[in-house]
């Protein structure tokens, strides 16, 4: 299977009088429809990874290929087009803007990436929050909802261009275990029903576990096990 996220000796080190570096050597290869989990340490680089994964930083060696393209030589405008037709993103704090309904905010990306009528793309962003169980809940604003809704309104916003892969930083952060729990089936759904790859940040032990693969980062590396895990989908 060729991978869709792939990391070949990727690094990242901060420039300075000390540089500090954020991961070191980083080789690992993501299939369709996988399930990851990002864990580690706190300070372990798990974020400076999910960011160079998705193509919202650059790595000082190495690269990052998405769907088999090397993003090395991509400028910066590419590397924007690439991050909203085949990514999307989910931190730990929704960024939804407050003045749009949640209908509104789902559409921010479609209507950026166009190429659709709106009415067309309104059907798919209310066929999307519908899903997520939010269909009655469209018109109002994000200070109306619940944390667990706002971050299922952030999750349809993420999938709002049909991305090949879902990037999320400590989604679940903000949470409490019930809704927690709901943005992890909604991943693992996803994975499992349309081939979207989840890549996913988090602490959250229990929650790791219900992924159908860990990469483990110690000191900006991956852990022995990760890097096993890593050779399957490249062969
Ligand atoms: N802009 C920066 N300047 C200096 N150091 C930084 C910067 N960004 C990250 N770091 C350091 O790099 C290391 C990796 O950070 P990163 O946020 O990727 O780790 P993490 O595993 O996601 O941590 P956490 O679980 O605490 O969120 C940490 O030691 C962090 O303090």
């Amino acid at each position: 299977m060729k991978p869709v996220v792939e990391a070949r000796g990727v690094g990242r080190v901060l420039p300075g009088l000390v540089p500090v570096t954020l991961v070191d050597g980083i080789d690992l290869a993501i299939g369709e429809g996988e399930f990851v989990a990002i864990t580690g340490p706190s300070g372990s680089g798990k974020s400076s990874l999910l960011y160079l994964l998705g193509l919202l930083d650059r790595p000082t060696s190495g690269s990052i290929l998405l769907e088999g393209r090397d993003t090395a030589e991509a400028d910066a405008a590419e590397l924007a087009a690439l991050r909203l037709s085949k990514l999307g993103f989910v931190f730990q704090f929704h960024f939804l803007l407050p003045e749009f309904t949640v209908l509104g905010n789902v559409m921010i990306p479609m209507r950026k990436l166009g190429g659709s009528p709106e009415t067309e793309l309104r059907k798919r962003a209310e066929g999307l929050l519908e899903d997520l169980g939010l269909g009655d809940q469209t018109s109002k604003l994000p200070s109306q909802l619940s944390g667990g809704q706002r971050q299922r309104v952030a999750i349809a916003r993420a999938l709002a261009n049909r991305p090949r892969v879902i990037l999320a930083d400590e989604p679940t952060g903000n949470l409490d275990t019930k809704s927690a729990q709901t943005v992890f089936d909604i991943f693992a759904r996803l994975t499992r029903e349309t081939g979207t790859t989840v890549i996913t940040v988090t602490h959250d032990e229990g929650l790791a576990a219900q992924t159908s693969r860990r990469v483990s980062l110690v000191d900006g590396r991956l852990a022995m096990r990760s890097s096993i895990d890593a050779s399957p989908t490249s062969e």
